[in-house]
């Protein structure tokens, strides 16, 4: 037995339609073939991970012991905000991605494969220190921080993603590993369906309103809705957080902006497109919309939400 490591794996065995369970037997095999110390929670309920995640932050651990976490971006996020909350908010995560969309993975350049990731742990790697985005609804509770891996939308994004929770059709495609064509096929289906809003945003004692924005995505990193570059140039580790506000337009310019996204990242430059890259960053809208963090969907009537810049350790 190898006493020098001991993991502590924490799974959604639900994230990425059961892809987070086979990761989990690929690498339960992997410790035990090579005689590594382990435990398994897996969390039975949406929600559970925070806890759990909490409950191992408050306990004193060795720097031997690691906890892994195997499933997609909203598990991630979970474990994120349950580690920030507990008595020891710098305790190490490492996390195997392995959900739908995948974006945090992505923006970290993550492995997803077991066997890699195993062999930097059992190497020793030290954690880096990553950026990730806090918020606080100070209207509700100015002392209550969450936190987010990759985003909090409000508007088209959350709407975009709402249509492809419930979608049908996302459950088929995800079996052939094609989340990100349900996604875009979201994309065009959704796009007359969905309003404007008038939105404010305050970052550097400076103030801008927008009255017809169409999505507004506070983000820590560049992609959006599985490998989307919503803003290539959003870094992981600038220590600041980025504000996206697109404007109304229609579906011909809409398919134009999305082939210079895919394309070149050009669409950044078009007068409709604005963002706002800063540690604190105030966002407020005046009417109800759909909104989204990490993925996961919320709902709340209007929107007053004080962003800054935090960061974690990532074993990586
Ligand atoms: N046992 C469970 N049953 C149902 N839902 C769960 C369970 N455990 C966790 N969850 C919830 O599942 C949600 C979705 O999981 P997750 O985001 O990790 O996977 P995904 O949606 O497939 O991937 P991605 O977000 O990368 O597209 C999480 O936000 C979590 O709250």
């Amino acid at each position: 037995m190898n006493n020098k490591l001991k993991i502590h794996l924490l799974v959604n065995e639900t994230a990425g339609n059961g892809h987070a369970k086979s990761v989990f037997e690929e690498i339960t095999a992997l410790l035990i073939n090579n005689n590594i110390n382990f435990d398994t929670r897996t969390s039975d309920y949406a929600g559970e991970a925070i806890r759990i995640a909490q409950d191992y932050g408050n306990r004193p651990h060795s720097s031997n012991e690691i906890l892994l976490v195997i499933g997609g971006d909203g598990s991630l996020n979970e474990v994120l905000n349950g580690i920030k909350r507990s008595s020891n908010p710098a305790t190490p995560i490492a996390y195997l991605p392995a959900g739908t969309g995948n974006d945090f993975g992505r923006a970290a350049n993550l492995t997803a494969d077991p066997k890699i990731l195993l062999d930097r742990l059992k190497g020793g790697v030290k954690p880096d220190q990553i950026d990730c985005g806090s918020f606080v609804f100070p209207d509700i509770n100015k002392d209550k921080k969450y936190y987010f891996a990759n985003s909090f939308g409000v508007g088209f994004d959350a709407f975009v993603n709402h249509n492809s929770n419930i979608s049908k059709l996302k459950k088929l495609l995800n079996r052939f590993n094609e989340g990100k064509l349900i996604y875009g096929y979201n994309v065009l289906a959704s796009v007359t369906r969905q309003d404007t809003f008038s939105v404010d945003i305050e970052t550097n004692k400076r103030k801008f309103h927008f009255d017809d924005a169409f999505l507004v995505t506070t983000t820590n990193h560049p992609y959006l809705g599985g490998g989307l570059p919503l803003l290539p140039s959003a870094k992981i580790d600038s220590h600041r957080i980025d504000t996206v506000v697109v404007e109304k337009f229609g579906l011909k310019k809409l398919v134009k902006l999305f082939i210079n996204l895919l394309k070149d990242g050009s669409h950044v430059y078009d007068p409709q497109f604005h963002y706002f890259e800063a540690k604190k960053i105030t966002v407020k809208t005046r009417q109800k919309e759909y909104a989204q963090v990490d993925g996961e969907e919320i709902k709340r009537n209007t929107f007053n939400v004080e962003f800054s810049v935090s960061c974690f350790n990532l074993l990586r």
